[in-house]
Formats: structure tokens, sequence, C-alpha cells
């Protein structure tokens, strides 16, 4: 595990690029085992999660190389093999895994995945999915093994009882190869969900409504790529970077965005009183002077996102009284309040089962040693250790990096002093 080391208090100014959305990118290196031919991507962030996922295609013998934004996979000597339980244990999105070996070779078999430690996270919805296209799913010492009879997959209407990202997406992934129509009721619909239905529909799949709450598939027999797909840029990096760029900011442009996928973060922002311009693809942060307390509840999109309830946080510290988050989503997400409030941050728990978290207002923020207990949790110590007077060491970091792509330098071209040590 890495460690960061942040000399703060120093106020940031220029130009931070958004890279391509994780969220995105490790549900598309899982459904590019579905193709034909090889596939590309190009704007792939440079972040842990990617180069886990690089190692699980390889114990199946799916070739990958990823240099500067661009990662070519070639799974067209994809073998089933046993899938390495490090890197399925490293991240989350291992769970697609399931969707895309299930849509290749009708049968799947993977261990529980691990991802961030933010409560529970169960996958029953996933599993409800893959029984109602035909899989059979058994359950022993944290593997899933799925298995179809001769006739493999076939369509089915699918309501899902809770509404979840990863659900909708290892659906689509099992669905889109399956013999005859699936429709798929209460879906997610997050941006990251129309970037997979892109990339899919453009090798030749056929799925129509995603970002709506019902999305139709008609399973087709093969899918080969034409072209390099470009993923979305990471609405959550952008977040993250904003909520900086008001907290530190001497002039902060975040480019590459999409302003749309952040509408009900730039309204809280502007609620809290932020001086920012939106622009087609960039959102400028000008220094602001006096900050009011605001309510947050986390919501599925469009609503506010659960992934920047903690990045959000360390501006909340510069508000004139007591800010309250609610995270209805996983309301047990709250392994930074015990750091923060290691840096001076004023913050504590109402209540751990409603998710009710208060901030209140912290002038003395100073540098200590503290440890990321998961990715967004990171990214709140992270700013605060760049608000802090001080030094702050912030352990564990490869959490963060698991979903930061080249964080030192993007920090460093606007100003701020940090290095990463690895161990
Ligand atoms: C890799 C990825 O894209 N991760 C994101 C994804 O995680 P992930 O896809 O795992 O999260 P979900 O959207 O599935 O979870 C939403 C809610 O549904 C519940 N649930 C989910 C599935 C299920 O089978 N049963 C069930 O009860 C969860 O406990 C949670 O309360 O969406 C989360 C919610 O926006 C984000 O925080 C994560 O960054
Ligand atoms: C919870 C997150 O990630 P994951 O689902 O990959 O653990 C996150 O990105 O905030």
């Amino acid at each position: 595990m890495s460690k960061l080391i942040i000399n703060g208090g120093k106020k940031l100014a220029g130009e931070i690029t958004i890279g391509g959305a994780k969220n995105s990118t490790v549900a598309l290196i899982p459904a590019a085992i579905l193709a034909d031919t090889p596939v590309s991507f190009d704007s792939v962030p440079d972040i842990l999660d990617v180069h886990n996922l690089m190692v699980i295609l390889e114990s199946m013998n799916v070739s990958s190389d990823f240099h500067d934004d661009v990662l070519n996979i070639d799974p067209t000597n994809i073998v089933e093999a046993p899938l390495p339980s490090k890197a399925i244990k490293s991240l989350r999105a291992s769970y697609y895994f399931m969707g895309a070996l299930l849509g290749r070779f009708h049968r799947a078999t993977v261990s529980f995945p691990g991802g961030d430690n933010i409560g529970p996270r169960p996958i029953d919805q996933h599993i409800k999915a893959f029984k109602a296209l035909g899989a059979n799913v058994t359950e022993e010492n944290g593997t899933v093994t799925i298995t179809t009879g001769e006739e493999g997959l076939h369509g089915a209407q699918i309501f899902l009882d809770v509404v979840s990202v990863g659900a909708t997406i290892n659906a689509i992934l099992a669905a889109v190869k399956a013999k005859g129509t699936t429709v798929l009721g209460n879906v997610a619909k997050e941006p990251e969900i129309i970037d997979i239905a892109t990339f899919l529909n453009n090798m030749g799949a056929n799925i129509r409504g995603a970002g709506t709450d019902v999305i139709r598939i008609e399973g087709v027999d093969s899918l080969v790529a034409k072209n390099t797909h470009t993923i979305i840029p990471d609405r959550i990096e952008a977040g993250t970077y904003l909520s900086l760029a008001a907290a530190m900011g001497d002039g902060i442009t975040v480019t590459n965005v999409i302003p749309e996928h952040l509408e009900s973060f730039v309204a809280k922002l502007e609620e809290l009183g932020v001086n920012l311009q939106v622009d087609e693809d960039s959102i400028f942060v000008g220094p602001s002077d006096s900050l009011q307390p605001i309510q947050v509840k986390t919501m599925p999109y469009p609503g506010f996102a659960t992934d920047l309830q903690q990045p959000l946080t360390p501006l909340l510290f510069k508000a004139n009284g007591r800010s309250v988050i609610i995270d209805t989503i996983y309301p047990k997400r709250v392994k930074h309040i015990s750091e923060l409030v290691k840096l001076g941050g004023h913050i504590k728990s109402e209540d751990i089962e409603e998710g009710i978290i208060a901030v209140d207002t912290s002038n003395d923020l100073h540098g200590t040693t503290v440890s990321a207990g998961e990715i967004r949790a990171g990214a709140s110590l992270l700013i605060t250790g760049l608000m802090a007077d001080g030094t702050t060491e912030i352990l564990d970091a490869d959490n963060i990096l698991r979903g930061y792509g080249s964080i030192v330098k993007k920090l460093t071209a606007v100003g701020a002093d940090l290095k990463l040590v690895s161990d």
C-alpha cells in the first residue's frame, strides 16, 4: 500500500483535466470479452482498477495493452479459466465478469467481488436477473457458479426491486446475446449505463432505452468492433476537483466534463454560494468568500451521487454553520469521519442507520497521519489535507488510486505540494 504526503494550506490555480469515467471503464473492460474481434478504448483512466482488470483478462488468455489513455483488448483467443482471486477481490466491478462470461460461454464461476468497504453490498438483484434469463445460480464459500442448459440464455421480463447500477449493467451483459427479447424495468439511469449500451450497440447489439427506467434488448449472435470507443468523462472525479477548487482555489478550470452529468452537484455548489461558471465542456470555479450551510441527500442518478458526499464534505467545513448529509444509498459510508476528526474536522455521524452526518464549520484544520478506508473517504482526506496547515500523511492511498488517475501530476500542476510514496 502506498501513502500520500501532502504539505497543505497552499492556494491552487490553473486547469485540471478529467479522465474517463471509472465506473464506465470497469464495465467496458469485462464487456469487451463479448466481442468477436479486438476492441479499443480511449480516454481510459490510469487507475488501479484498470490494471487489476487487465490481470483478470490475462488469466483468460485475453491480451491487453494500455498506453497514453488507449487500451486495446483482444478477446479472440479467450479460454475459460479460474479467475485470480486477489485481483477479483481488489475491485467491485469484477462482478461484471458474471454477466460477460454468461453472455460469452453460457456459464461463469466468479468469487464474490471486493471494492469499497461502504457497508452491505448485496448482489441479489444481479442473481435475480441471471435466473430470469434462464441461468442456475449456486453460491458456495464465497464463489458464485452460474450455469445454463444446452439452450443457453433466453430473453425475459425483469423488474428490479432495487435501482442498481451493477445489476442493470450485469443484466445487459448477460442479455445482449441471449435468444429473444429482454425487458428490464426499474433500472438505473446513470450516464455510465448509456456508455456501456453505446459501446455494445456500436458493435451490433440492439439495446434501447439506456438512460431511462426501461431498457429493451433484442439478443444478437455476434458483436464486432468497428471503431475505438471513447469513454465518457468521470463525473465523480470532476465533482471531487470542483469541491477542491471551491475550497482552495484561486481560479481553477475543470475541463473535459459533461455539465449535464453534474447538475445535482453543481446545484449544491451554487446553494453553498460557490462562485462558478459552467461552459460547454468545462467549469470554472473562482474564489468564494462566504459559504452557507446546506442539506444533501444522496439518491440514484440524476440525484446527488453517494460517491460525491465524502468529496463534498471538506468544503462544508468552510460553510458558516451546520450542514447535514443523508446518504440513502450507503448509510454506513462513514469511514472518513474518524479520520477527518483527526485533521481537525467538526463532523459526526448523527444516525448510522439512516446515514445522517452533521458537518460543522471547521477553521482549525491541521495535518496529521490518517488512513484512506475506501476511495471516496480517501478523496475527502486528500482535499482536507490540501486545506489543512502542515503535513498530512494518508496511509492506504491505494484505495484512492483505485479511481483517481495521475493525482500527483494533476494536483502539482495547479500548485499543490504532494508526493506519493510506494511501500
Ligand atoms: C463499479 C460501480 O459502478 N460502482 C458504483 C455502483 O456500485 P454498485 O453497482 O455496486 O451499486 P448499486 O447501484 O448496485 O447499489 C445501489 C443500492 O442498491 C443496493 N443493492 C444493489 C444490488 C443488489 O443486488 N441489491 C441491493 O440491495 C445496494 O446495497 C445499494 O444500497 O453504484 C454505486 C451507487 O451509485 C456507486 O457508489 C459505485 O461507485
Ligand atoms: C464505491 C465506489 O466504487 P466501487 O463500486 O468500485 O467499490 C466508488 O467509486 O465510490
